[in-house]
């Protein structure tokens, strides 16, 4: 699966969402058993999921299930077994060697949102079912006793863990929700924060925020432009029997050399 900008929830009890889902160009979808369903919901859920697998979609879509150990564990799974997804995302994940009988063969997502999560990150990306870790704040606030801050400053640190756990482990990184569906700006800004931070892309709850995730977190032309030039000023420098050169008075390494390929090549450039 190529790296997701974009991962929209979409909760399992509404069908007008799943249908709507379909058309919004996300690059990957979340299905929802667990939070976004309330438990008289679960079961018409499930139904609801199956039968959206059963007729496919144009992204990838994962599940998210609700926990281990709830009551609707076994449900869920038979579900799922119905009509596979390409993923299942797993809440409230807190120590390494998820159970086997979770995971039905299919490529994990497990998210990070306590604090025993945070602690136990690295080795929960070192599993090999693992493909991705996903933040989810709301949950890690709630149990953290953290209060709002601008710029998400309490929850920094746990951020930068969960990122450093999943890169150390060569995972996929996505970042938490934002709840304000109105405030586009303070979303955009999230966006660019979590870029910064290195997710490799947001998870979403509304149509409105697929645009924005799918910019921030894409390559845009101006760091294509910036590539090309950083490659050429490197070409010719190493001609000159350089090992390293400087750009705009800015010293240029392999490194960077790598992350220009590695933009243009996500460009397709
Ligand atoms: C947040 C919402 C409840 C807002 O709903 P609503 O007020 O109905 O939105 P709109 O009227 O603006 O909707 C316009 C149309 O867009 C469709 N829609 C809305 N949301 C979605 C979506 N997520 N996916 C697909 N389509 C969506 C509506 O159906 C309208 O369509 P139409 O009628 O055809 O015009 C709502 O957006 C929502 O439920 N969002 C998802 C919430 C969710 O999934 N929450 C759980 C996941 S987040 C989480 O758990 C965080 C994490 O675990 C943590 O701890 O942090
Ligand atoms: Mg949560």
């Amino acid at each position: 699966m190529k790296r997701p900008r974009s991962a929209l929830y979409v909760p399992g009890d509404n069908l007008r969402a799943i249908s709507r889902a379909r058309t919004l160009g996300a690059d990957l979808l979340i299905l929802d058993l667990e939070d976004g369903v309330a438990p008289e919901h679960k079961a018409q859920a499930r139904e609801n999921i199956c039968a959206a697998l059963r007729e496919g979609f144009d992204c990838p879509v994962l599940v998210r299930l609700n926990s281990s150990g709830t009551a609707w564990e076994q449900a869920d799974q038979q579900a799922v077994l119905c009509e596979k997804p390409d993923g299942l995302v797993l809440p409230k994940v807190e120590e390494a060697g998820v159970p086997r009988s979770m995971t039905l063969g299919l490529p994990l997502w497990l998210m990070i949102e306590t604090p025993r999560g945070v602690l136990a990150a690295p080795d929960l990306a070192a599993e090999q079912s693992v493909a991705g870790l996903i933040v989810g704040t709301n949950d890690l606030a709630h149990a953290l006793r953290t209060r709002p801050a601008p710029g998400r400053m309490p929850l920094l640190h746990a951020l930068s863990a969960v990122v450093l756990a999943a890169r150390a482990h060569g995972k996929c990184v996505l970042d938490a929700v934002y709840n304000d569906i109105h405030d586009a700006e303070g979303f955009e800004r999230e966006c660019v924060q979590g870029r910064d931070l290195g997710f490799d892309g947001k998870t979403l709850i509304h149509p409105s925020q697929v645009a924005v995730a799918q910019r921030v977190y894409g390559v845009s032309e101006a760091e294509v432009q910036a590539a090309r030039e950083l490659l050429s000023a490197w070409e010719t420098g190493r001609a000159e029997g350089k090992s390293l050169i400087t750009l705009r008075g800015q010293m240029v390494e392999a490194m960077h050399v790598e992350e220009a390929r590695a933009v243009l090549l996500e460009a397709g450039a």
